[in-house]
């Protein structure tokens, strides 16, 4: 009897065999289900053994194989691959590829009803009803659709389709998606774009793993560009897949027409806000190969294609491609992989590329396609700083007078205006004027923000939330509550009063909160029904709004606190991004950045529109320091319900620390969010030469650490985010 090795999608050191009855169609890579404990478990197949190895050994039998191709071998390569680097089990990893299993079955059909054009022999008030119905139903309907319109019982429908007026025919619940179009016509490109999407689509029919990264300037065609990939990717192969990678929050209702106008049908869908019923549907067409262009977040990266032969990363140089909770993974890194075990061209695309890719680039890794204009009458938008120390707002005030002078002249004009600020909310310091203090989540140090829409206090960290109490909680003063500093809805507060007959609108997760409540604030905005728009970073991606003119960032300096080394990268690369929602059609587009640092290189550079200046800067430092992409830098968060024990724990994982060719240790100090949830927070940094295998150092030191039950700990490879 053959002996099968399966993984199981659970937190195991390692797979366990299983004797494969004759009976059974079982091979490298199927999902089964096989006995584990107590209980039927699903697990994958990782390896095939000989009957040899079922010599000598009572192995119990797998029960059941799911009628789901089975997992290729690169996808099995990839999810190994991913669980060494990250330093996690390979059943975390499994799975992350298994988060909608009833996608393993096949669909559930369901009974749908269209009328056949015979009159039935006998006709009431009630079948007429019904009739009617059909007359106007443009699709099938089931019997208790049609009951509900025609508000009957749905006995009555199936009095006529025995009667022969109805045709009744099985159908699955989650149809699979229509067919994709490769061949509608594109946007007509120009020799820039033209240039770029031809490298793309030759590598894409030599059907090699290449690495391309476009580098275009906002608005410059990017999209355009890869959906030429796209299109010859499906054109070459009818079996081929696409893969598109967009930040969660870019994941919009416009991008998804796009794809819908260039391909004649929806992509599948994968993001947070999938119902159960669309997400086991995507995994499903996925896993069958029949999903031909799947669009999602980050997690998508995990989805069982297949024949994967393109990934296109869209926005690479995003934060939020950086997974940071349970198995913390850049997917924009692990697209690469991906790629390279698939053997699939893989695309990053960014008008602000991250430092990691633009070095990349420089070293050959990747291929750089350049698109340094806008296409047709589109120009970049003038970005000018506004000096606060010289123009400094009124008190309690956020608006420059150079600002707010713009921002009338652009409404004269009959243009429009976006206001950015990055923080939600009213305030995002609530202080009592009585005794001085200042509102924080108990038990931490996280402070609360004001919402006057919702009248609540709000920790953006924890999620923590009271209503806005009368009284200081600390010393019971009445009314001594005070916001402090801005919110998108105190710079609302602020613009109504200077614009008394604008028609202003706030656009945050807190107001658009849904896909209706979004694509209404859009459409305003499209339609030309709002003047100025506040909004925070859901603002700042994949829109196209042709009548916006004049962008104002409030307080550009709020994202370089904090000594994260990323943060003036980052505040380029978000400012930009939100500089060029201007001017993106006719019209010419204007940014007017407010800062108390116009000194700062980050400022500079984006003042004078030279990212590569700024990008040589940060390059510099970076090297210097032995920081990525020169060197490596891996985190260890250990928590716990005291500072005691916490304390403890990290003076044990300290002295456990093997000695590494190059390898420094930092810490452990308390992690800068010190108490999360109750727990006491420490940390490590651990930086090694960019040549060591960091992961490998990890794992054989964390391998040897035997933790109090009360203690986490978590590894963050390639840390992001230093909370
Ligand atoms: N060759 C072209 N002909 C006509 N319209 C074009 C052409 N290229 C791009 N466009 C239009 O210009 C706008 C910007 O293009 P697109 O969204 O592809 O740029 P992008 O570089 O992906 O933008 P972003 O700055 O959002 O990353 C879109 O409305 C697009 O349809
Ligand atoms: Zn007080």
């Amino acid at each position: 009897m053959a002996v099968a090795r399966i993984l199981f999608p659970m937190p195991l050191p390692e797979p366990f065999d299983y004797a494969v009855p004759e009976d059974l169609d079982v091979e490298e890579g199927s999902y089964v289900a096989a006995p584990l404990g107590k209980h039927q478990r699903l697990g994958i197949v990782v390896e095939m053994l000989g009957d040899e190895a079922a010599e000598g050994r009572t192995l119990k039998a797998v029960s059941e194989v799911y009628p789901t191709p089975p997992m290729t071998k690169a996808m099995r390569d990839f999810l190994a691959f991913a669980a060494r680097y990250t330093v996690s089990h390979p059943g975390h990893l499994l799975s992350m590829a298994l988060r909608a299993r009833a996608g393993l079955l096949p669909s559930a059909t369901e009974t749908v009803f269209t009328a056949t054009g015979e009159t039935p022999p006998r006709m009431t008030e009630a079948r007429a009803k019904v009739l009617d119905v059909m007359a106007a139903a443009d699709d099938p309907m089931t019997a208790a659709q049609i009951a509900e319109a025609a508000g009957v019982s749905s006995g009555v429908v199936r009095g006529l389709a025995e009667a022969g007026a109805l045709r009744a025919t099985d159908v699955p619940t989650d149809p699979p998606f229509p067919p994709v179009n490769p061949d509608l016509p594109g946007a007509t490109l120009t020799a820039e774009q033209a240039e770029a999407a031809t490298e793309l689509c030759a590598a894409v029919r030599e059907d090699i793993f290449h690495t391309f990264l476009i580098d275009g300037v906002t608005g410059s065609g990017k999209t355009e560009v890869y959906f030429e990939a796209i299109a010859e990717t499906l054109r070459g192969d009818p079996e081929a897949q696409v893969l598109v990678l967009l930040p969660e929050i870019a994941l919009t209702q416009a991008i998804l027409s796009r794809f819908t106008a260039r391909f004649g049908a929806a992509p599948a869908p994968w993001h947070s806000g999938l119902s159960d019923k669309e997400r086991r549907r995507t995994w499903r067409e996925t896993a069958h190969g029949r999903a031909r262009i799947v669009i999602g977040a980050r997690s998508a990266l995990f989805l069982p294609f297949r024949k994967l032969k393109l990934i296109i990363v869209d926005e690479e140089h995003d934060g939020s491609f950086k997974q940071e909770d349970g198995v913390t993974y850049h997917a924009r890194d692990m697209s690469v992989m991906r790629g390279k075990l698939e053997e699939a061209v893989v695309v990053l695309a960014s008008a602000t590329p991250a430092l990691e890719t633009v070095v990349n680039a420089e070293m050959g890794r990747y291929t750089r396609l350049k698109l340094s204009a806008r296409p047709g009458a589109a120009r970049l938008p003038d970005v000018e700083l506004v000096d606060l120390r010289a123009d400094p707002p009124a008190k309690g005030m956020w608006l420059s007078s150079r600002l707010v002078h713009e921002m009338r002249a652009t409404l004269a004009a009959g243009e429009q205006t976006l206001l950015f600020l990055n923080r939600r909310g009213y305030a995002p310091l609530v202080i009592c004027k009585a005794c001085g203090e200042r509102l924080k989540t108990p038990g931490t140090e996280n402070w609360l923000t004001e919402h006057r829409y919702t009248n609540r206090l709000v920790c953006h960290v924890t999620g923590y939330s009271i209503l806005k109490p009368q009284m200081c909680p600390h010393c019971g003063a009445a009314d001594s509550l005070m916001g402090v500093g801005p919110g998108v809805e105190r710079v609302a507060e602020e613009v109504r009063v200077l614009m008394p007959h604008a028609r202003i609108e706030i656009f945050s997760s807190d107001t658009a909160q849904g896909g209706d409540a979004t694509r209404g604030i859009v459409e305003r905005m499209e339609n030309g029904e709002i003047d100025v728009l506040i909004g925070t970073q859901i603002v700042a991606k994949g829109h196209n709004f042709p009548n916006l003119t004049l962008v104002g960032v409030v307080d550009a300096d709020s994202g370089m606190k904090g000594g994260d080394l990323r943060a003036g990268e980052r505040t380029y690369q978000l400012l930009s991004q939100v500089a060029g929602r201007a001017g993106r059609a006719e019209r010419p587009g204007r940014a007017l950045v407010q800062t108390y640092a116009p000194d700062n290189p980050a400022m500079l550079a984006l003042a004078d529109g030279d990212r590569d200046g700024f990008l040589q800067i940060e390059r510099d430092v970076r090297a210097e320091l032995g920081l990525p992409p020169f060197g490596r830098l891996a985190a260890v968060i250990l928590s716990a319900p005291s500072a005691e024990m916490v304390d403890q724990a990290a003076r044990d994982v300290a002295a456990l620390a093997p000695n590494g060719q190059g390898i420094e240790l930092f810490g452990p100090a308390p992690a800068p969010i010190t108490v999360l949830r109750g727990r006491h927070r420490r940390r490590f940094l651990v930086k090694s030469p960019r040549n060591v295998d960091l992961s490998a150092y990890m794992s054989a030191w964390l391998g040897k650490i035997k933790l109090p039950a009360a203690v986490r700990m978590s590894v963050d490879i390639d840390p992001y985010s230093f909370l």
